[in-house]
């Protein structure tokens, strides 16, 4: 396991997601099917806007609390780094659990379902979120050149 989680330094930033593995599988979630949502109907990960002065660590963890039920400690957080686009940042986290915590999840109030993925599955999906499935793709990028 690659341990490399950026600094926070105290910038702005709108928010956080997190790539959850539980064992061998990402924790994907579906985005509800709605006219006007952005990425309607694609496969999304936990994770969401910042409130008040989180940090983007407890943003995604509070986040992930909110979506799926569970609570991730942040000693099961093994890589993280701040996006910047032109007007904004963003943080990509990734957590590991035992594949036993899929039956702690209490899947909350948005999107469609939850579904364990494999990370392949996830990267090659038409309909996941294109810039997580990149920032996906880097971090394993990072993991497998280490192996
Ligand atoms: N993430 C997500 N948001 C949804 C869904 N359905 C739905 O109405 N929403 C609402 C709540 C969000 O605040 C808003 C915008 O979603 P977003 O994906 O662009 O923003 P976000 O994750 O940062 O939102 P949030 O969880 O912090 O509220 O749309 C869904 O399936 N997934």
């Amino acid at each position: 396991m690659q341990f490399d989680i950026e600094k926070y330094e105290g910038t702005a930033f709108k928010g956080a997601k997190l790539a959850l593995y539980l064992g061998d599988y990402l924790a994907a979630i579906l985005r509800d099917d709605k006219p006007g949502l952005i990425f309607a109907d694609h496969w999304d990960l936990p994770g969401g806007g910042r409130e008040g002065s989180e940090t983007p660590l407890d943003c995604a963890l509070r986040e992930c609390r909110e979506e799926l039920g569970l609570s991730v400690p942040q000693e099961a957080v093994c890589w993280g780094r701040e996006f910047r686009q032109e007007d904004h940042a963003s943080w990509f986290y990734v957590a590991q659990l035992p594949i036993e915590a899929q039956n702690d999840v209490v899947f909350g109030d948005e999107g469609q379902f939850w579904q364990l993925m494999t990370e392949d599955a996830f990267l090659k999906h038409p309909k996941a979120v294109p810039s997580f499935q990149e920032r996906l793709a880097l971090w394993i990028a990072g993991r497998d050149a280490r192996k």
